[in-house]
């Protein structure tokens, strides 16, 4: 039996005109993006020993209603791939991140736990990331990797424009280190989207 957590990989997920509109968008708020924080660590503090990136303040802005119906229209689908019983999305938290040159994010997982837990009504327990970059692709690196319940070698998921994936949100995972040009249009773009369960 595979040790590997179960995940989708969809290429093409999104129609033209909305990939499009993201890619605008993440291009357009170069000004916007704002370093990662990890909460909860370094007293809230920058915690670059784990992660290098930068994130929308806005989020998705606009596309957040778009963006998050392309979700839900998939939901079917997404549930059994990534191995869980279908429920009620009780929050769909979407952020709109950039990888420069130089980022990376240590393995990690992207549950809520400790205090993080406590402050939120929901549990985090889908990880969807979208890929989006412009074309041709001019940074190098940054695959996901995402590690089996074992101790063997993870996968690797090149971060391909207009790409998904979907895994559990307790599966341990890594952004590998980005090369990148200089200038913000090179960056390896995507959204990431957790789907929330509320509690009993
Ligand atoms: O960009 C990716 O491939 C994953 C990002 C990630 O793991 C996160 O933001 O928690
Ligand atoms: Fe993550």
């Amino acid at each position: 039996m595979s040790r590997m957590p179960r995940h989708a990989l969809i290429d093409d997920f999104l129609p033209g005109d909305l990939h499009g509109a993201l890619l605008a968008y993440a291009l357009a708020g170069e000004e916007r993006f704002v370093p990662s924080l990890i909460a909860g660590e370094n007293q809230g503090g920058y915690a670059s020993d784990r992660r290098v990136a930068w994130y929308h303040e806005d989020h998705l802005g606009p596309l957040s209603e778009p963006f998050r119906a392309a979700i839900t229209e998939r939901l079917d689908e997404l549930f059994p791939l990534v191995g869980m019983q279908p429920f009620p999305v009780a929050r769909y938290e979407l952020e709109m991140a950039a990888h420069r040159d130089g980022s990376y994010f240590k393995p990690h997982i992207d549950t809520l736990t400790q205090d993080r837990r406590k402050s939120s009504a929901t549990d985090r327990v889908v990880s969807i990331v979208y890929y989006l970059h412009g074309r041709p692709r001019r940074f190098s690196g940054g695959n996901l990797a995402l590690y089996p319940f074992s101790r063997e070698a993870p996968v690797e998921i090149e971060p391909h424009d207009n790409r998904l994936i979907a895994f559990p949100a307790i599966s341990l995972h890594e952004v590998r280190p980005v090369s990148a040009p200089e200038d913000f249009a090179g960056a390896r773009f995507a959204v990431n989207c957790w789907l929330h369960r509320a509690r009993d």
